[in-house]
């Protein structure tokens, strides 16, 4: 919405958000303080906050006052009941559809901008146009494929914008105009596709499947190559220059996190299940399963290599952000190493340049695996990495920050007990340079 509001300074875009404290954040005049870390943000809202960009908590008036709504809330993974553990919970879309159905005056187009089973639209439509009171919604389906840490840049040259909407109709077809307008202002026309609905809504699914797809494919890879004497990052080379495959998402790592791809397949799995589709459902699932596994073997391998305990050994964990240039931890390959290390009575110490103290405790809390005293207890976060690595038996590169790579890793090799161990789950630091040090290296797939 900011870089909306950056493009269009015509437009009055107004955020508004149920969390007091997060607009209260977004409304900071240090603009550190904004509650998402994302490289370039900063100098988006700061050009456009006051002049056509706003965040605020009055949502009925909010509603009451524009054109186009936006509905951006959550949709995670239901926690409860039918579809527990698999299927989106709707409930926040549904209360919102309910608020702009009690709220509206005039006529209104409704964006779904969440990312939502396919058929969303016809329950959203359901719900407005049964209120009774004359107001003409149209609902579009405007998905977001931008990643996080990439975020300004993904919006600022979009690969492509999807708009879906009802093409049979005219006001329909006027609807989507209107929202390509909204886009024409910096994205090429040709860039901008406009489809129907359900398939707007589906190759939002679709294309978080795929690219998690990639990472579950070259990660079991990585082990096959781990008992072949093959190299994972080779391989990656050798395929990615074939065009048909591309050479993008294909790093080997220890597992894919982030809000989306975990929540969105199982989305996609559940969405197959209830239609009987069940080959279609297992052949997706896969992909969750792997990841799982993936996670699970780093932190195995780091108890074996580690000569089958880490019980009362330091082990630094070196990111906990799901990827770089985020403080985003949401499904991080970092809280499952942890946990499972944990579970093996290691002593943690964490160091990651994003992430607050209070988020790390916060993800192992949730997992309710052990009490949030038994958390600070045998997990301390440390703000300097050197420090991080004094005395510890071993490191383990979980996000792939720059940083990581220009540190003196001779200073930080000499605290180490030895021998010293480095398990780099990303990939990104020189294996011979690291043994000429004296490291025990181990990377994935190599
Ligand atoms: N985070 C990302 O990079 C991307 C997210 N998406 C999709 O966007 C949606 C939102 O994701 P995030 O922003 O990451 O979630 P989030 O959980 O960070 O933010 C959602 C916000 O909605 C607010 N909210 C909930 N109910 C509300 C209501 N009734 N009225 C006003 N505000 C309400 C919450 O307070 C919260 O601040 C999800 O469907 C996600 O799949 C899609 C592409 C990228
Ligand atoms: O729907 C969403 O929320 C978004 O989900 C992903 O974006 P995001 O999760 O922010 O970040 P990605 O760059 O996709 O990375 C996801 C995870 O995969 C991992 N990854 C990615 C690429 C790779 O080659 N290897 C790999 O392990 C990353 O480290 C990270 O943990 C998609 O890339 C976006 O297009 C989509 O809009």
């Amino acid at each position: 919405m900011a870089v909306i509001a950056q493009k269009n300074p015509e437009i009055k875009v107004t955020v508004v958000d149920i969390n007091e404290k997060r607009i209260a954040a977004w409304n900071d005049q240090n603009l550190d303080n904004i509650p998402i870390y994302e490289p370039g943000l900063s100098d988006v809202v700061k050009e456009a906050r006051g002049r056509n960009l706003f965040f605020s908590t009055e949502v009925d008036a909010a509603i009451d006052d524009a054109e186009m709504i936006f509905i951006s809330v959550n949709t995670p993974t239901k926690a409860y009941g039918i579809g527990k553990g698999m299927a989106a919970d709707l409930k926040y879309i549904e209360l919102c559809a309910r608020q702009i159905a009690r709220v509206s005056k005039t006529d209104k187009i409704v964006v779904e901008k969440s990312t939502l089973p396919v058929r969303t639209a016809e329950a959203l439509k359901n719900i407005l146009d049964n209120t009774g009171n004359g107001v003409n919604y149209q609902i579009l389906s405007n998905p977001e494929f931008l990643a996080e840490g990439t975020a300004i840049d993904d919006l600022h040259n979009p690969d492509r914008i999807l708009i879906g909407g009802n093409v049979d109709t005219e006001e329909g077809k006027e609807a989507m105009e209107a929202l390509v307008d909204v886009y024409a202002s910096w994205v090429p026309k040709e860039q901008i596709l406009t489809t129907n609905v359900w398939s707007s809504e589906l190759s939002k699914l679709t294309a978080n499947a795929f690219l998690a797809q990639r990472v579950s494919s070259i990660n079991a890879m990585s082990e096959l190559c781990e008992h072949t004497g093959a190299d994972v990052n080779e391989i990656s080379k050798a395929i990615g220059m074939d065009s048909r495959i591309g050479s993008k998402f294909l790093n080997a790592s220890v597992g894919f996190g982030g809000s989306c791809f975990q929540k969105d397949i199982l989305n996609l799995v559940y969405i197959a299940k209830s239609f009987g589709l069940n080959e279609v459902a297992d052949y997706w699932e896969q992909v969750i399963i792997m990841n799982d596994y993936q996670k699970r073997r780093f932190a195995a391998n780091i108890v074996k290599t580690l000569f089958n305990t880490v019980s009362g050994k330091k082990i630094a964990l070196l990111g906990w952000a799901f990827k770089k240039d985020t403080n985003d931890t949401r499904e991080s390959a970092a809280i499952y190493v942890a946990d499972y290390l944990l579970n093996e009575q290691a002593e943690i110490v964490v160091y990651d340049p994003k992430v607050t103290e209070e988020q790390i405790y916060a993800d192992l809390d949730y997992l309710g695996t052990r009490t949030e005293l038994e958390n600070r207890q045998l997990v301390t976060v440390v703000k300097d990495p050197y420090l991080t690595c004094d005395k510890a038996h071993a490191i383990a590169i979980l996000t792939e920050w720059g940083e990581f790579k220009d540190f003196d890793w001779a200073n930080i090799y000499d605290k180490m007990l030895k021998p010293a161990f480095l398990f780099d789950g990303r990939n990104i630091l020189n294996s011979k340079i690291k043994e000429k040090i004296g490291f025990q290296f181990r990377a994935i797939g190599v």
